[in-house]
């Protein structure tokens, strides 16, 4: 049995992860963290988790997680989960970040695109990107894994077997992205207030979006390098709904492609997939909602490719595949708790 600590476990990714970890037969949660005074049970602060955790959530030091974890989930914002992530990680903890901390490999682009300077820079060149599609020989065995965003997952699942496969260009990919507002997290935001959002849709971080250098550097290294790098256009919107996203991306074929050869490349890349299913109708957020799963759709319009996949933001967009990183790490079946 591994025992598991949970910060940030009051918020939204939080909540999700421990309701997959009370059914996982190989972890006990053993310490929820918060950095508020008052010490709330977790059935007070959530109240979907009645019944399943006797435990409050406290303030700890890492010294006291190391004493009664040997695996941490931290659910933090970015900057903040790396303060923690690297006394962890210094303790001998493993830890799955589902902060933006460790996905990008080059300090001065994060510092670019988050405005802040990096707590750990040290780690990021030797941090597993933990898309176990792509990249699960990396993260088994890993000590530290950084859980995709949630818009990058849907997006490079995507696109990059068709890049692998030489269908599509490396240049002129354009991402139109959408998301549930659960994805902006738990903490309130005037543009997240009911009668701000509700039957209202609107696109932001148009051109500034820190999901945007996130999903070139995946890309690039798919395309290895094919004609330079990957820079993508992306565009995400805020959608009325609780959760799920989509993301409709186009490109320009590469080679004298058709929609088979299209549906060929995302078989060949997905049908040993355990969370992947490559859909002939065009898919909706609810197709995937409360799962793990990703489907990705694909056509030949009028000289453009596109691509559609969906996933449920809070789930394969993050606690979902923090539990996919966790097994793999562990050296268990990937999809304990998943199905
Ligand atoms: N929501 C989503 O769909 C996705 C989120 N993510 C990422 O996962 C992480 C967690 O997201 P989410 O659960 O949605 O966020 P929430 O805002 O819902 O929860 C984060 C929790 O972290 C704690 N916290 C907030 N600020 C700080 C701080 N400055 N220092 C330490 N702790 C803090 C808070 O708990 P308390 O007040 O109790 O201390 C809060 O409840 C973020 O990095 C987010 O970007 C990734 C993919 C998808
Ligand atoms: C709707 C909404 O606001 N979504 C969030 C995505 C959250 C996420 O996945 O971001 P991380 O990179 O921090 O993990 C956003 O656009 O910032």
């Amino acid at each position: 049995m591994l025992r598991v600590a949970v910060y940030g476990a009051s918020g939204y990714t939080g909540l999700e992860l421990l309701k997959l970890l009370a059914r996982h037969p190989h972890a006990q949660v053993t310490a929820v963290t918060t950095r508020q005074e008052d010490t709330p049970t977790l059935e007070q602060v959530h109240p979907q988790l009645t019944g399943l955790f006797d435990l409050w959530l406290e303030q700890l030091t890492a010294d006291e997680v190391a004493q009664r974890a040997d695996v941490a989930f931290t659910c933090l914002p970015h900057a903040a989960s790396a303060e923690v992530v690297k006394e962890l990680v210094d303790r001998g903890l493993r830890v799955i970040d589902l902060s933006a901390d460790y996905r990008l490999t080059d300090r001065a682009i994060y510092e670019h695109w988050y405005g802040v300077t990096h707590p750990d820079p040290e780690r990021l060149t030797t941090t597993p990107y933990g898309l176990p599609e792509l990249f699960r020989e990396e993260i088994r065995g890993a000590k530290l894994v950084a859980n995709p965003g949630c818009y990058p997952t849907a997006a490079i699942l995507g696109l990059a077997p068709l890049l692998r496969a030489g269908l599509i260009e490396t240049s002129g990919i354009v991402i139109d992205a959408k998301s549930g507002v659960s994805g902006a997290g738990r903490n309130p935001k005037q543009h997240l207030h009911f009668p701000e959002c509700n039957e209202n849709l609107s696109p932001y971080g148009v051109g500034t979006h820190r999901h945007m250098p996130e999903i070139d550097q995946v890309l690039s290294r798919v395309a290895g390098g094919r004609s330079g790098a990957v820079e993508v256009v992306f565009t995400p919107h805020l959608v009325p709904m609780d959760r799920g996203e989509m993301c409709t991306s186009y490109a320009l074929p590469a080679a004298d492609v058709t929609t088979e050869s299209l549906n060929a490349a995302l078989h060949a890349a997905y049908d040993n997939e355990p969370f992947i299913s490559v859909v002939q109708t065009p898919p909706g957020t609810k197709d995937v909602a409360h799962s793990n799963r990703c489907h990705v759709y694909t056509r030949l319009v009028r000289g453009r490719v596109i691509v559609v996949s969906v996933i449920d933001n809070l789930i394969k967009g993050a606690s979902g595949a923090a539990i996919q990183n966790f097994n793999l790490m562990h050296g268990l079946d990937e999809t304990i708790a998943l199905r």
